[in-house]
């Protein structure tokens, strides 16, 4: 294993040591005030900003602040616990690292520091298909469970080679993003000037770079249309397809309507995480959190659901579990703990969300994640002001 140095870190200033620099970081948010000052303008933008106008970036956090926590008393919580079982393997907390391209944009170590803090954390970390090391490397480093995330290639034999990678390498799940089968229209890197440095590549892809010449974003002046990669989109018989071709879970991220349930349990798929890739596709479309109920309705337990966007509390996790889901994934602050610390960034990031959450979890009266669904939490009277004193009485 190569050694990785987690103090080691070229983005902390000289004046601040890294104990002075953790110290000072209360919670996930003094992280990304912390990166945004250490990282260059265009890749802060990159790893930042949503599509567009940001709208659906802004609306994933704020549909999380916005919802109220209606906690039970003298409930007793001691000996509690976050863990839980999800795809019949054991995870210590229903907290997952969400898939994100090239994390050597923010570390030198890239998924290498990810992962080794994933690994310490004990937390499932979901690796990109345009991650910045090897799917292989990462497998080979981990001590973390390792779920696959991967865009269905324009050519299905480029497909079945990543799944034959990801298997190989140990992976224990599949995660088939189908948000994006296009770039998002990303205004803010265009202003910014962002371009990927050559230390940042989707090295995964590079053996078929010759099938793949091609990017996901969209020329001036070509139609979208016309665009390759629309002509070569996946659609459910490509993910039915997918679906039979490996012994692995399949999960399915990216659906944010009902309607898309029973298409997608249809073709077999293990799992279903609800997200909106962060607002980083189509602008406009609702906060992850408002449209989880309906597709836990349409589910019906019948496979796990997973969600992310917008997390930055551990009291958003119990919003999210309140509202059905059965763990969740979080994006940007794992990027942003990476940039200022390294892996020890990323492992004090975890540890302050799972100590937020458990915190949370005490203050709410609930013992377990099976507590945290049923004893009423969030209800929809909260939102009715005054109605709240109806329902109590
Ligand atoms: C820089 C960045 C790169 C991403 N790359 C991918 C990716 O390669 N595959 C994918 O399925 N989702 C990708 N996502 C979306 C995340 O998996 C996740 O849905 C989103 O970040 C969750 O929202 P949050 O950042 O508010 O927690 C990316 C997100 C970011 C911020
Ligand atoms: C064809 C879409 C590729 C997007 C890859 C990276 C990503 O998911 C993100 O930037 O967000």
């Amino acid at each position: 294993m190569k050694e990785i140095a987690p103090v080691q870190n070229d983005n902390i200033p000289p004046d601040a040591s890294l104990t002075e620099t953790l110290a000072r970081v209360a919670c996930l948010r003094d992280y990304e005030v912390r990166a945004r000052q250490l990282l260059p303008r265009a890749i802060w933008s990159y790893l930042q900003c949503g599509a567009a106008d940001g709208i659906t970036s802004r609306w994933n956090e704020q549909a999380l602040q916005d919802l109220p926590l209606w906690p039970r008393m003298l409930r007793g919580v001691a000996n509690g616990s976050t863990a839980l079982e999800l795809l019949g393997r054991h995870h210590a907390s229903p907290i997952l690292i969400a898939p994100m391209a090239y994390h050597a944009l923010a570390h030198r170590y890239g998924e290498l520091a990810t992962s080794q803090a994933a690994g310490a954390m004990q937390t499932g970390l979901v690796v990109s298909t345009q991650s910045s090391v090897s799917l292989e490397e990462v497998a080979r480093n981990a001590h973390a469970p390792l779920w696959f995330q991967l865009y269905i290639q324009p050519h299905r034999e480029i497909t079945l080679d990543l799944i034959g990678r990801a298997e190989r390498a140990g992976y224990q799940a599949l995660v088939v993003t189908v948000d994006a089968p296009i770039q998002g229209l990303r205004n803010a890197d265009q202003r910014a000037g962002f371009q990927l440095p050559p230390e940042a590549r989707p090295v995964n892809l590079e053996p078929y770079a010759q099938q793949l010449n091609r990017t996901g974003a969209v020329e001036p002046g070509q139609s979208v249309f016309r665009h390759p990669l629309v002509a070569a989109m996946p659609d459910w018989a490509s993910l039915a397809w997918l679906v039979r071709q490996t012994s692995l879970p399949v999960l399915v991220k990216g659906l944010i309507h009902p309607g898309d349930v029973e298409p997608a349990l249809d073709c077999g798929i293990d799992g279903i995480i609800v997200s909106n890739h962060g607002g980083r596709m189509l602008d406009g479309v609702p906060a992850t959190v408002h449209v989880l109920p309906g597709i836990v309705a349409a589910v019906g337990q019948r496979v796990p659901v997973l969600v992310d966007g917008g997390i930055r509390r551990g009291t958003d996790i119990i919003k999210c579990l309140a509202r059905g889901a059965d763990a969740v994934l979080v994006g940007r602050p794992v990027l942003h703990g990476l940039a200022v610390a390294g892996s020890t960034g990323v492992a004090h990031v975890l540890h302050l969300l799972r100590t937020e959450l458990e915190m949370g979890m005490v203050l709410c009266g609930a013992a377990s994640i099976a507590d945290i669904r049923e004893l009423g939490l969030l209800d929809s009277r909260m939102h009715d002001g005054g109605a709240v004193h109806a329902a109590a009485r």
